[in-house]
């Protein structure tokens, strides 16, 4: 059985941050000390400015960001310099001020994504992961038989997408890839790679974060009736499925 969704609401966008932080650098200790490494799936859009936490004392210092394995649920199909990419935002605004080895970070790959080859870069990541399953970084769930992580930090857009899955999309339907691609987003820009819904749901933790008013009431059809017709009612996890929102965003429960 899937863990019950669990919701917080934080007074403040900072103090929502301050939870992120908290949450992502106990369980980095956890299984850092349980198996020597921590696998880290990262969202893009506002996410990253509410990771600032943990560039700072005392996360800075105290994390081991040598065994982090960083990776992304979704990418936009585009160069690594263009501002439309989730690379650029994260190592821009975290992933430039901590330790982590280069080699752990996996992101698209440079030169098919500036080509925009959104068929191709899905395959070429899903092949990235199915290697790193042979080098034992991520292991396959003996549950699910999808790769398991340990964290995946995610956001909702106010359509109710998350990833890019998007509402009235086939992605989400998709059961045999483990990554899959999109060429006409709703959301700019159009290209884009995403993990597939069994493998999102495949992660021991989940912590989705929703800030603001935009994205209210695709929180409340989730919350209050379970609206499926929104993939982030999809959202699971193997151990546990948090939502941390502020006050805005849970402002139409
Ligand atoms: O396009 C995207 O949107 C979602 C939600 O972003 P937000 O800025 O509304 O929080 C994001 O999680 C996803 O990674 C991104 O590609």
């Amino acid at each position: 059985m899937a863990p019950q969704r669990k919701m917080i609401v934080f007074p403040t966008k900072n103090e929502l941050s301050e939870a992120m932080a908290e949450y992502t650098a106990n369980l980095s200790a956890k299984f850092i000390k349980e198996k020597g490494l921590f696998t880290v799936v990262l969202s893009g859009g506002d996410q990253i400015d509410w990771l600032c936490k943990l560039v700072q004392p005392p996360y800075i210092d105290s994390i081991e960001w040598s065994k982090w394995h960083v990776f992304w649920v979704d990418e936009r199909v585009c160069a690594w310099e263009d501002p439309d990419s989730n690379y650029k935002l994260a190592m821009e605004g975290f992933l430039s001020k901590v330790p982590i080895p280069d080699k752990n970070i996996y992101a698209i790959d440079k030169h098919l994504a500036a080509d925009g080859n959104a068929e191709h870069c899905a395959t070429l990541y899903e092949e990235c992961l199915k290697n790193l399953v042979k080098e034992k970084i991520i292991p396959i769930s003996k549950k699910t038989g999808y790769p398991e992580f340990d964290l995946q930090l995610l956001g909702m857009g106010p359509d109710g997408h998350m990833a890019s899955l998007f509402p009235n999309h086939p992605q989400i339907n998709e059961k045999q890839k483990w990554v899959t691609y999109i060429t006409d987003s709703p959301k700019p820009p159009p290209k884009r790679i995403t993990f597939t819904l069994p493998v999102i749901n495949s992660t021991l933790y989940n912590l989705m974060a929703i800030c603001d008013k935009a994205p209210a009431k695709s929180v409340a059809e989730i919350m209050k009736h379970n609206n499926l017709s929104l993939p982030s009612a999809h959202l699971s996890a193997q151990v546990e499925n948090v939502w941390y929102l502020d006050q805005a965003a849970a402002s139409e429960l």
